[in-house]
């Protein structure tokens, strides 16, 4: 496009708070388990985190659904638990059941783990994909990078797994709250490093991954929930000015109100507990939102996957958004409906 002046990508403009006709579109886990192409790279690679650290297969499976879909944005294909693996935890993942992690409980636990400001050593294999995507990306496509927020980093690495209720990570909090402390105050040190980093290399625009957030209530979300997502936020935009934060603070309900002027974030994201016109009122009203089809739709299709995304693209109409899901998208979820989902929000 040399010579001209480009046309700003439509993702960056509805994060810029502009109200588009047709609202960008992509999907939580959108190079995954449900399309065939990626399962076949998967296979390539061996296990799911060598898949993770080799920057080529890496490239490939986060262009596989652009491809096949056409997505307005691509998100790198890496994990939010290479942090703790990066600071020193052991990381593994278990076939069917999910991650595993050696556990933080006690001060020896926290003292054992790395600065933050070693996790390049781990983590530069995930920066070559960043930087091997802006070559092969299509123009119109933006780049996400991501990480996991500290609370939901933390409730991992303190049970050694994934938890229903996060309740070992709770406990910590009651228990010895300055161990908690300084495990989220390292967390944010490192994710600042981490995405800092991931903008270096081409991230146009960062995801913070709070999975967990709703299960922290009052001044706890606060302190652990909203805090660090302002100062991660804040410490982006002050070495790379202009750049675009979307928070997803999931299942945080009512605490969604007020949550992106609170932190400063461009965008926030919703799960599909909160209705859309609920959303509309009450968050859209300060920004740009995305979201919040439920991901079951993908899986049963029909009537009811038309209907809702015409409820969503429709309910948030009215200011900026971006269509994606409330949720990441299952194994089980059929490629067509993603088309169809597509093709809806597109007519
Ligand atoms: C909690 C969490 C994790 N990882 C992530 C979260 C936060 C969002 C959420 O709540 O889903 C985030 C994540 N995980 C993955 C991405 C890549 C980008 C994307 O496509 O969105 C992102 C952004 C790839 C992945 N991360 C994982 C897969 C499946 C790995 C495989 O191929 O077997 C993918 C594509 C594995 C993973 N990674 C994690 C779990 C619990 C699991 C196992 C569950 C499962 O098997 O689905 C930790």
């Amino acid at each position: 496009m040399k010579g001209h002046v480009m046309a700003k990508k439509k993702m960056l403009r509805a994060l810029a708070g502009e109200t588009l006709a047709v609202p960008p579109v992509w999907m939580m886990r959108q190079a995954g388990r449900y399309l065939p192409e990626y399962r076949a790279t998967r296979e390539q690679a061996g296990d799911f985190l060598s898949l993770c650290y080799n920057s080529d297969l890496a490239t490939e499976v986060t262009l596989q659904p652009i491809r096949r879909f056409g997505f307005d944005a691509a998100i790198l294909f890496a994990d939010i638990l290479l942090i703790p693996q990066a600071l020193g935890a052991e990381l593994w993942f278990v076939t069917g059941e999910g991650p595993r992690l050696s556990t933080i409980t006690t001060a020896r636990d926290f003292e054992a783990l790395k600065p933050a400001e070693v996790i390049h050593e781990t983590l530069a294999p995930i920066y070559q994909t960043l930087r091997n995507l802006t070559q092969e990306l299509p123009a119109e496509t933006t780049l996400i990078g991501f990480a996991g927020a500290p609370w939901t980093v933390a409730t991992y690495m303190i049970a050694g797994r994934g938890t229903p209720d996060q309740a070992p990570a709770h406990a910590l909090m009651r228990e010895n709250r300055a161990l908690f402390r300084a495990l989220i105050e390292r967390l944010t040190e490192a994710t600042i490093l981490y995405l800092s980093a991931q903008v270096e290399a081409g991230a146009e625009v960062i995801k913070l991954f709070d999975s967990w957030a709703g299960s922290l209530k009052g001044a706890d979300f606060d302190e652990f929930a909203l805090e660090p997502c302002r100062r991660i936020t804040a410490a982006l935009k002050e070495r790379h000015p202009g750049i675009a934060v979307i928070g997803f603070p999931r299942e945080a309900g009512e605490r969604y109100i007020g949550f992106g002027r609170a932190t400063g974030i461009d965008c926030v994201a919703l799960d599909n507990s909160v209705s859309p016109e609920w959303a509309a009122e009450h968050v859209q009203r300060d920004g740009c939102v995305q979201g919040n089809l439920a991901p079951s739709h993908l899986v049963t299709g029909g009537s009811a996957l038309v209907e809702e995304t015409r409820r969503i693209r429709d309910a948030f109409s009215g200011g900026p958004h971006v269509f994606n899901l409330g949720h990441g998208i299952t194994p089980d979820a059929d490629p067509a409906n993603v088309q169809r989902m597509i093709d809806t929000i597109r007519e």
